[in-house]
């Protein structure tokens, strides 16, 4: 019998970095994985070297799958570095207070408004930024939005909340940095924007739109570790390593980077002694991590979930997968951006063969191809442009936008492999109303284009729409192989 974890159990020699004080300075909004692995850990180690007032408020959005277990482990955790050299499990003490901002949106706005905390960070998902997908711009139509706007004190939207709490919070004027750690490109801007147009449409007073503007930094930033989901077996593991039960361990691997503006006008933990790049070349890290990682991750999960593959190293195991990953990056990715100073990019693109590779992470094609209809907006339209405006065809990207339509609104007939059932799409119903009725593939996929999922400038390119519905013709009727063979053959 092991016994629970704790903060009187954390095994001797496991703490990773330090425990916080019990004062908070951080809110974080998106209490996931992905943030118990990254952000709180670098947090953990800049304590270690530096101290500091930085414990983590942390709010769930909306389900208590992590609060329930934390809180009753004192909000201690483990993380389960999977390495094939070696597994290794540490402990986390970092968060000192957790919730559900669902289900109370007061103590959010509070913490928010609350002149202790100098941080608000993010990992709400590409979604919880309530953007149109045409226009980028907040969507004023979404019925969550449009509640948030005109109920006041209990917003549902994460973007709703950080206005609401900036709102309360320019009384004290006390500066604040709210800082995106999801996979959006320019993260800090489009956080920025998008609050900013919340107060606007809101009717904030000038007092609170000079407050933000001046005294609310948002800076942009690079996150980068694979974390997957917990499962029962991550679990085991932690209590053989450690000799402890802890119900909401995180498997992460080991690789873990974090560039970020050094724009926190409230201060900020000493990041910088805990491994965090500070740069001015924000724009250049994104491109290399939206593009060479995420893009090439869901070409990856689509093609892997349509020849059955349910994890990342298993579809990476394909070759035909591997020979259209690797022509997407060098064909399609490299020529659309300028690396940071002095950045390897081959040698992150070795380094990424061994990621993927690496079987012990089990990273699931469906989790990666989820909300791809918000994800994929990061990962094709500006690459596709730039190929586009000069007159070349980038058929990774067209057979990436034909993977991800095989496997959430296929064309009628084509049934996609099951594992398909299991990606979360929140466009799935639009999806299927835009395509109902289409009399060919062609149409099915104009249809989705000029449908509003992506912006005007490439739904208005036949050329594009035209080669994606080639690229599913071929999915539905001679398989996804086929279609890959195609696009090798094309470029
Ligand atoms: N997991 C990774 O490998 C990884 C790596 C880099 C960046 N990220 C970023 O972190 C995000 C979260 O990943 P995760 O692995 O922690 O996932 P997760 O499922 O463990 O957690 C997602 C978090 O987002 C919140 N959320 C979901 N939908 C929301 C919405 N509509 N509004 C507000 N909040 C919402 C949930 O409450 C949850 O706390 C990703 O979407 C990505 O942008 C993840
Ligand atoms: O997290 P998402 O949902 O934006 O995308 C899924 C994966 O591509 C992503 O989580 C990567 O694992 C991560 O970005 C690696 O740093």
């Amino acid at each position: 019998m092991t016994q629970p974890l704790g903060r009187s159990s954390v095994p001797a020699g496991s703490l990773i970095g330090a425990a916080a004080p019990d004062r908070t300075g951080i809110v974080h909004l998106g209490l996931g994985n992905f943030h118990r692995a990254h952000g709180a850990v670098y947090t953990a180690q800049a304590m270690a070297a530096a101290g500091g007032d930085w414990g983590i408020r942390g709010f769930a959005h909306s389900s208590d799958r992590v609060v329930a277990p934390m809180r009753a482990q004192d909000n201690v955790y483990s993380i389960l570095q999977l390495t094939e050299g070696g597994t290794r499990a540490g402990v986390v003490d970092v968060h000192r207070g957790t919730g559900v901002a669902a289900q109370d949106p007061e103590a959010v706005v509070a913490a928010i408004a609350d002149p202790a905390h100098r941080i608000v960070s993010l990992t709400v998902s590409e979604v919880g930024y309530t953007r149109d997908p045409a226009t980028g711009r907040l969507a004023l139509d979404r019925p969550d939005v449009a509640a948030d706007l005109a109920g006041g004190a209990t917003p549902r939207t994460a973007m709703g909340m950080i206005a609401r709490g900036l709102e309360r919070r320019a009384a004290s004027g006390e500066p604040l940095a709210v800082v995106s750690c999801d996979n959006l490109q320019s993260n800090g801007d489009v956080t920025r924007a998008v609050v900013e147009e919340f107060l606007g449409e809101a009717g904030a007073g000038d007092d609170v739109l000079s407050f933000v503007s001046s005294s609310v930094s948002f800076p942009n930033g690079m996150v980068d570790r694979i974390v997957p989901k917990t499962t029962d077996e991550h679990s085991r593991r932690v209590a053989d390593l450690l000799g402890v039960t802890d119900r909401c361990p995180v498997p992460a691997e080991d690789f873990s980077m974090w560039v970020l503006e050094d724009d926190f006008v409230g201060g900020r933990p000493a990041w910088d002694l805990a491994g965090v790049t500070f740069s001015t070349e924000i724009e250049a890290y994104e491109m290399v991590k939206l593009r060479l990682l995420n893009g090439s991750h869901s070409l990856i999960a689509y093609l892997g979930i349509l020849c059955g593959a349910p994890t990342i190293d298993a579809a990476w195991g394909q070759d035909f997968v591997r020979e259209a990953v690797l022509g997407g990056i060098a064909h399609d990715y490299l020529p659309t951006f300028t690396p940071p100073t002095g950045f390897d990019c081959d040698a992150y693109v070795s380094e990424l063969d061994a990621r993927w590779r690496n079987p012990l992470i089990g990273h699931a094609t469906t989790q990666v191809g989820s909300d791809g209809s918000v994800k994929l907006l990061q990962r094709i339209p500006d690459a596709a442009l730039f190929h586009l405006r000069q007159g070349r065809m980038p058929h990774h990207l067209a057979l990436c936008t034909a993977a991800w339509l095989a496997c959430v609104a296929p064309p009628s007939g084509f049934a996609p492999d099951p594992l398909s059932e299991r990606i979360a799409e929140p466009a799935r119903e639009r999806l299927a109303a835009t395509v109902d009725g289409a009399v060919t593939v062609h149409d099915h996929v104009r249809r989705v284009m000029a449908g509003g999922f992506f912006p005007e400038a490439l739904a208005e390119r036949d050329d594009f729409t035209a080669r994606v519905a080639e690229l599913l013709t071929t999915i539905t009727r001679d398989g996804v192989r086929a279609a890959a063979a195609d696009v090798a053959a094309s470029r």
